[in-house]
């Protein structure tokens, strides 16, 4: 049986709540940052540090392969295949594939969130925290975020943000008021430290420009907290695994991504060759499209491996 050791799992609750708070402070004394500088800004940690967690999938896969059958090149053609579709998707129905991408990341990062809950947490408080990085920054910063998404769909920015500041305002809003039923179903114990968590999330991602937020969570919460389910479960196996060993074993993958990101960025025919920032234009379409690409067959297994077997042992 898998499970995250429970003190680890508060020791990275703890850590998280702290960078979140300082990552908060910077945005209320950080200058507005344009987007080509929050893009230079991120692309190396997001690159290394958030994208190797993906990259590690080819150890869920032997786990997975253990638990439920099959050989490795049936679960590697399985993860190859979705991802050829999900691009086939993203021409045939680009803004359908967004909002897809953006709601199955609510729930992959929500899944990864609910096994780092603290004592007594409802699973809403997972929901919560997974939804934050994709709309703390639609309320936050619907014009950067408005830019971006018209960037991805090749649409007028003024068009898209006539749905993304309604849409920011009316999820923020849904968000705070599940914020309250779920604190009602919240042990009073663990009241104050559900609260504090989800506050201390919530400022930065609202507050720091959007592509800044987007890497804070991605890296220090989401991955960190992915390496660590990967970490307590391979010990727990046969296999016994360090740090190191998971580096190397998530290397290739990695590279391999960045290389096709690469080589993608360098082929392309920039359809924004009018704009001054057409390189940036690419730029984030290579980066977003192809995370959406990669999440679409990662969260299907990673859900696999989790279910029904992680939990926090409390
Ligand atoms: C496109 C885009 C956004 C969403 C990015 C998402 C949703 C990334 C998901 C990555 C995943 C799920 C990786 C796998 O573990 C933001 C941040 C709202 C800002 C504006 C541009
Ligand atoms: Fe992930």
């Amino acid at each position: 049986m898998h499970a995250i050791n429970f003190a680890t799992a508060q020791r990275h609750r703890v850590w998280a709540v702290m960078a979140a708070l300082f990552a908060g402070a910077v945005a209320v004394w950080l200058p507005s940052v344009d987007l080509a500088l929050q893009f230079w800004m991120i692309v190396i940690p997001v690159a290394l540090f958030g994208l190797s967690h993906g990259g590690a999938d080819p150890v869920i896969i032997n786990a997975v392969k253990v638990a439920r059958g099959r050989s490795s090149a049936q679960w590697l053609a399985g993860y190859v295949a979705l991802m050829a579709l999900t691009v086939a998707f993203i021409v045939w129905q680009p803004t359908l594939a967004l909002v897809g991408f953006l709601g199955l990341s609510i729930w992959h990062f929500a899944i990864t969130d609910c096994m780092f809950l603290p004592k007594g947490g409802h699973a809403g408080v997972g929901w919560l925290s997974g939804s934050l990085p994709i709309i703390g920054p639609m309320a936050g910063h619907p014009e950067q975020v408005a830019m971006l998404f018209a960037w991805l769909l090749q649409q007028d920015p003024a068009l898209v943000m006539n749905i993304v500041l309604p849409a920011g305002r009316v999820l923020m809003l849904g968000w705070a008021l599940s914020l309250v039923v779920v604190m009602a179903l919240t042990r009073p114990s663990s009241r104050s430290a559900v609260l504090l968590e989800l506050c201390a999330l919530a400022a930065p991602m609202l507050l720091l420009p959007p592509l800044l937020a987007f890497a804070f969570y991605f890296c220090i919460v989401h991955s960190l907290r992915h390496f660590l389910l990967l970490l307590g479960a391979e010990r727990q196996a046969i296999n016994a695994i360090d740090v190191r060993m998971l580096a190397r074993r998530a290397a290739p993958a990695t590279a391999g991504a960045i290389v096709l990101g690469g080589i993608s960025w360098w082929v392309m025919n920039s359809g924004a060759a009018n704009l001054e920032s057409a390189w940036l234009v690419d730029a984030v379409r290579v980066v977003f499209w192809g995370l959406a690409v990669l999440t679409v067959p990662h969260a299907l297994l990673v859900a696999l491996w989790i279910a029904p077997k992680h939990e926090v042992n409390h």
